[in-house]
């Protein structure tokens, strides 16, 4: 089997967090941002990332690129573990694997130009650079993401929310990255740039052999741009499959639940379809549910579920679920009824 471009194991992030109220000799709560994440990345492969809000996406990123501490493996195709690099030595890596971020806009800094912002990567990286060789990589690159590279010397609150983004792509492209993470890259943008930037990273990682993870809300975009997608929920995973698999045959009721409130572009299908509710709101990861995370959410919850953690079983197909399989009517029925008996 050929060596995954990036192995994580076990991948945990614990915030401590203290209150307002705590005495300052209690011990700080821990908060379960991350609780043990396992997945592999191949080169030149997109991995989308979906999972409600709060459900540890962002922290998961940042974790991967040192941005927040970690516990676990996460083992780049060199052999080393970029958990507990120190900042020192994550910068070798930093070239290798750049982040893309949701507010394009306040991810530039203003005072600086689009050819500055774009080059401040790789001047870092590599000091010895001649200026005009820097400007040309530059325009270069400003070019292959559709800017118009003789607008270098402008400012960034001179550009639209697409065109910021893509100052955002050249940046992290520039120093030829092998992984690119994107964190909800197009949530901020109007519905119709959003397509724009998708193709622009779908031409990207097809020319360039780019590994991508693409954080998401929308599990359309996640669809149309992912070989394979993580369901996060809560910190942990529950299930991971290529992108055809998870959205023809989901074997998680988490996932069916997700899946359920894509819409489907026939409106026949639309109308015929079933969409499972989940009733109430994510649990506190400061006091996360026992056994399976879900539980308290799960039209198919039994007792075996607030007793044992489910492991993540399968080869390509992997579900951490006590009872996989596509839900029935009855189950569906009852998520149903408990969705309209909650208080509106
Ligand atoms: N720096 C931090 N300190 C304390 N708690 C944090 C910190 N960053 C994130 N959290 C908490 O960790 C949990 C996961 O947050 P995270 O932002 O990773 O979720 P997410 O899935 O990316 O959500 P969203 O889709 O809204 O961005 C949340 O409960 C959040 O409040």
């Amino acid at each position: 089997m050929t060596k995954p471009l990036l192995d994580v194991h076990d991948l945990r992030v614990t915030f401590h967090i203290r209150r307002d109220g705590d005495m300052p000799w209690s011990a700080p709560r821990q908060l379960h941002a991350v609780g043990g994440v396992d997945f592999r990345l191949k080169a030149g492969e997109t991995l989308g990332i979906v999972g409600e809000s709060g459900s540890g996406k962002s922290t998961l990123a940042r974790a991967l690129i040192g941005l927040v501490p970690a516990t676990g493996e996460a083992e780049w195709i060199d052999g080393a573990d970029l958990v507990g690099l120190t900042p020192r030595q994550m910068l070798k890596y930093r070239a290798d694997i750049q982040m893309v971020f949701q507010d394009p806009l306040a991810s530039l800094n203003p005072r600086m130009t689009v050819g500055q912002i774009i080059a401040e990567p790789l001047t870092t990286h590599h000091p010895g650079l001649k200026r005009a060789e820097v400007k040309e990589r530059v325009k270069d690159i400003m070019d292959r993401v559709g800017l118009l590279p003789n607008q270098i010397n402008r400012y960034p609150h001179e550009f639209s929310g697409g065109q910021c983004q893509r100052i955002g792509i050249a940046r992290a492209l520039i120093v030829e990255p092998k992984l690119i993470i994107c964190d909800e890259p197009v949530s901020a943008l109007d519905v119709s740039i959003q397509a724009q930037v998708i193709n622009l990273l779908i031409r990207l990682q097809r020319e360039l052999g780019l590994a991508l993870i693409f954080i998401a809300h929308d599990l359309s975009v996640v669809k149309h741009i992912s070989d394979r997608v993580l369901v996060l929920y809560l910190g942990k995973v529950m299930e991971i499959a290529s992108s055809k698999d998870l959205y023809g045959t989901p074997q998680h009721p988490y996932t069916q639940a997700l899946m359920s409130a894509v819409p489907i572009p026939d409106p026949a299908q639309e109308a015929a379809k079933s969409v499972v509710p989940l009733s109430g709101d994510l649990p506190s990861p400061m006091n996360p549910p026992s056994g399976c995370v879900f539980r308290t959410r799960c039209p198919r919850a039994a007792p075996v579920c607030a007793e044992q953690v489910p492991a993540l079983i399968g080869d390509d197909h992997q579900t951490a679920c006590h009872f996989p399989g596509p839900l029935t009517e009855e189950e569906i029925a009852g998520a149903i009824a408990r969705a309209e008996a909650e208080p509106a």
